[in-house]
């Protein structure tokens, strides 16, 4: 099982994501600098949190548009698993890889704390290791987390099964507390909530664990 953590400027979360993919799968990730054109070959492709070129423009609006984002669209395109989380969702939804846009949270301040989610949906590598309805917890850190689409999208999203979880006490004004979406193909995952900081019993939980590890075994 390989995996790539793709760092553009301003990333910061890169390295718990290196570490936590470590943890559970004993393989160190690639880490992977936003001017490359290609990837190396790998099963998963990570984009982490941060504030990647200041959130200038919009959060994620540059780093979007940077040579490494071609490569990420080709590799999805042939069912390689994408997971961004944070400022990764951001990137993704700017991309256009996934659908919607993260705005400014609807309180106008950023958010840092324990939230709990939902899980919507099972149905794909990144969900299959929780049951369907559970609540888990995650911490969140953001301050454009308030995801919005139109309405066709949102009813596209919900008839496809494309919600990968919901908050339970939306924190930042998400359009039916969204947290989390699918790609059509399954195999991307753009989520605000980050599970790489829930990963073992020092970090105060758990909860986070199972998405990493159905995602990595889904190829081991
Ligand atoms: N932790 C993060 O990835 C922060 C995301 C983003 N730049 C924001 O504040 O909205």
């Amino acid at each position: 099982m390989k995996s790539a953590v793709v760092v553009f400027p301003g990333s910061n979360r890169e390295r718990d994501m290196v570490a936590a993919i470590e943890k559970i799968t004993g393989h160190r990730p690639v880490t992977v600098w936003h001017g490359d054109h290609d990837l190396p070959k790998v099963d998963l492709i990570v984009i982490p949190g941060g504030f990647s070129y200041g959130d200038y423009l919009r959060s994620g609006a540059i780093a979007a548009r940077e040579p490494i984002m071609g490569a990420i669209a080709r590799e999805a395109e042939r069912g390689v698993a994408v997971l961004g989380v944070c400022n990764g969702f951001q990137i993704l939804c700017e991309a256009g890889l996934l659908p919607g846009v993260l705005m400014r949270n609807a309180g106008l301040k950023f958010i840092c704390k324990e939230v709990e989610l939902r899980v919507e949906t099972t149905a794909s590598q990144f969900t299959r290791g929780y049951a369907k309805g559970q609540v888990i917890r995650s911490p969140v850190a953001h301050g454009d987390g308030n995801y919005r689409t139109d309405d066709e999208t949102l009813a596209r999203l919900k008839g496809e099964d494309r919600i990968a979880f919901r908050y339970v006490a939306n924190p930042n004004g998400s359009v039916d507390d969204i947290a989390g979406v699918l790609s059509e193909k399954r195999n991307i995952l753009g989520m605000m909530p980050h599970p790489e900081n829930l990963i073992e019993p020092l970090n105060g939980g758990t909860d986070g664990r199972p998405l990493f590890e159905a995602a990595l075994s889904a190829v081991a």
